[in-house]
């Protein structure tokens, strides 16, 4: 039987997922850009997306009707059309569980650098001044609110209970029964807005979530708070948040995703003292990246077997 031929979008180099794939599969390896996808899906049994570019009906129509799995190297999925692939029966999965860590680290580390301010106090020793005024914000007794506690919000309440924080504050479109052993409160979303001193943004991107945190809602919070994004850059209204960092309606902000990414170098967000920027790093970690290489492949692998993904969407 002819072996099956997966589609491999090449970007941060999945070789974990090539080397599990190959052993079953043929390899069509294709550079990140829609033009070479487009040229080389057609007649494939899978694709393994591991880019940017938007998996659209464009690009699954043209892989044809062989096409029998699905399976992204990301925990989110708002760059893919999930529906269409669900209309036509095509399983689809994701990697959700192998970088909660990771992201949950990247989420506690934005929240300190901001609220102690580092990166004003690394510009000062950069030029050759030393101010040890620079007072930060504490994080002991805080009330720390999560926007969406899901695999990442869970991890990171974990995170900053050890940081003795006073309440740990959620939202989201339920109550979730973890939140009793965080000791986390089910909160409407203006509560949240209004109460907290720490927010992190660890949802997903979808209609709802999309500008959520808009010039109102800063108007909201705290000027001695803080918003922390390892979401998706499009939850936030980001002129709103320029506006409110530059007239100090918030102490700070701290992004390891934004708008465009990669940001523009003469963003007016760069030059800001107040705002921390990650280059979408979140999940950047040698090991966290096998696990999710390897992850995503194996969703593939199975739905070629006519097995279960181990992550389906
Ligand atoms: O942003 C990273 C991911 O969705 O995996």
């Amino acid at each position: 039987m002819a072996r099956p031929k997966v589609l491999v979008s090449l970007n941060e180099g999945p070789e974990a997922a090539i080397r599990l794939l190959s052993k079953e599969c043929d390899i069509i390896a294709a550079p990140p850009s829609r033009e070479a996808i487009l040229e080389r899906v057609p007649g494939v049994d899978a694709i393994y997306w591991c880019c940017k570019v938007k998996l659209d009906a464009e690009i699954i129509k043209a892989a044809g009707p062989g096409l029998r799995a699905v399976s992204t190297m990301s925990a989110g999925y708002d760059h893919i059309d999930v529906r269409l692939l669900k209309e036509m029966g095509i399983p689809f999965g994701n990697t959700a569980s192998q970088l909660t860590d990771a992201v949950a680290d990247t989420a506690v580390s934005l929240v300190l650098a901001v609220t102690r301010r580092l990166k004003e106090g690394h510009r000062t020793v950069e030029r050759g001044q030393w101010d040890a005024g620079l007072l930060g914000i504490d994080i002991a007794g805080s009330t720390v609110g999560i926007v969406g506690l899901g695999g990442i919000g869970q991890t990171f309440a974990k995170r900053i209970k050890a940081f003795n924080v006073g309440r740990i504050l959620y939202t989201g479109h339920s109550p979730k029964p973890e939140a009793a052993a965080l000791g986390a409160e089910f909160v409407p979303f203006d509560k949240l807005v209004e109460q907290s001193d720490v927010i992190v943004v660890a949802c997903p991107l979808n209609a709802e979530t999309r500008g959520m945190f808009n010039a109102e809602v800063f108007k909201k919070m705290k000027p001695t708070s803080v918003v922390v994004n390892v979401g998706r850059g499009e939850c936030i209204d980001q002129d709103a948040l320029v506006d409110a960092l530059r007239k100090k309606e918030i102490f700070g902000a701290g992004l390891d995703v934004m708008v465009p990414e990669p940001l523009p170098k003469d963003h007016p967000l760069i030059t800001l003292d107040n705002c921390v920027l990650y280059p979408h790093i979140g999940s950047a970690t040698v090991g966290t990246r096998a696990a999710m290489a390897a992850g995503a492949a194996e969703n593939i692998l199975c739905a070629l077997k006519g097995q279960p993904m181990p992550s389906p969407v």
